[in-house]
């Protein structure tokens, strides 16, 4: 049987009228990577902040790592690390400091402690960085050094926030590889993003839009399970062809690609290309290819994102 490290049933929170947070169930396997995916607003950092028993649910029920929530946050708090999408780091602290400090929090003896701390100084490549003043530092050493701080007591369980909206692309991919490191060593972990990139890396994910969940599952059931396929058109005019094809209640979304036009034809219609091919603007000299879909589409699909 899987066990799991969160499970939510029907959980919500609002803030006076909004609805941040909308009867959300949710379950996630212990040791995987699992992801929220969503828009700025979708209820991301509310959904996490409910998780780590920083805030109290309107209603439902939480149990993460066994202990219920909000009762037993203060226990949970030990077990689970939180990487905020603002880095909570001391600038004025040294990057040793900050991470001495962390450590102090969390209760770890002098001589763990030392060693702790100059073994994540080691693998996240801050060692020679020790003394600066972590305010100094560039984005992505800032990133390491508040990821090395969310795991400084080993947690079981980790929640981060957008974790990567501050770097560049290496130092994502970088981070990456980063958790999955953590992951292979038993962590459980639990992502914010919205990049598609990073979505497909998750083991599972939630798809979240105005506190709703829209869908969830690993990203091929995701993409299987799409109620549309995706046809590439290299023609002239894209941008009037897809003005046009937008007119058809069939077609979902349609997006230019340099020089494709990607169509998202509902899948209602067996014969998308054919489908398309009676359009006027369509001509036989046309290329049309059936393509395999992406995370992207699905989040199209799922949400009201298509049709503009
Ligand atoms: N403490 C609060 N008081 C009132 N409204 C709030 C509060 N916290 C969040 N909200 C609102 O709840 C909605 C969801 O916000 P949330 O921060 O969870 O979204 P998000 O997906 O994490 O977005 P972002 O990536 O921009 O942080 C937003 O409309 C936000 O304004």
């Amino acid at each position: 049987m899987t066990q799991l490290a969160i499970q939510a049933k029907q959980l919500s929170r609002n803030f006076a009228s909004l609805k941040a947070i909308q009867s959300l169930d949710l379950e996630v396997e212990k040791g995987s990577i699992y992801g929220f995916l969503g828009p700025n607003g979708c209820g991301k950092t509310t959904a996490i902040r409910l998780l780590t028993g920083l805030l109290k649910p309107s209603s439902g029920d939480i149990n993460v790592l066994g202990y219920s929530l909000p009762k037993d946050a203060e226990k949970l708090r030990l077990n689970i690390g939180y990487m905020t999408q603002k880095f909570s780091l001391y600038d004025d602290l040294t990057v040793k400091e900050n991470l001495n400090f962390l450590a102090k929090i969390y209760g770890l003896s002098a001589k763990v402690q030392n060693k702790r701390v100059n073994e994540l100084l080691a693998i996240y490549g801050l060692d020679q960085k020790a003394n600066q003043l972590a305010g100094s530092m560039s984005g992505g050493q800032r990133q390491r050094l508040a990821l090395a701080g969310a795991i400084i007591h080993q947690p079981e369980l980790l929640f981060l926030d957008e974790p990567t909206s501050a770097v560049d692309p290496e130092n994502r991919r970088d981070f990456w590889e980063q958790l999955f490191d953590l992951s292979d060593q038993g962590t459980t972990i639990l992502v914010s993003t919205h990049y598609m990139d990073e979505a497909e890396r998750c083991h599972k994910l939630a798809i979240l839009e105005a506190g709703i969940k829209r869908a969830d599952g690993s990203p091929q059931q995701l993409m299987n399970n799409m109620n549309a396929n995706v046809v590439e058109i290299v023609a002239d005019n894209l941008r009037q062809l897809k003005q046009e094809l937008l007119s058809f209640p069939q077609v979902i979304s349609a997006a230019q690609l340099g020089a494709r036009l990607r169509v998202l034809v509902n899948n209602t219609i067996t014969e998308p290309k054919a489908f398309l091919m009676q359009h006027p603007m369509i001509n036989n000299n046309d290329e049309l290819t059936l393509v395999r879909p992406s995370l992207e589409d699905v989040f199209v699909t799922c949400t009201g994102e298509g049709r503009q």
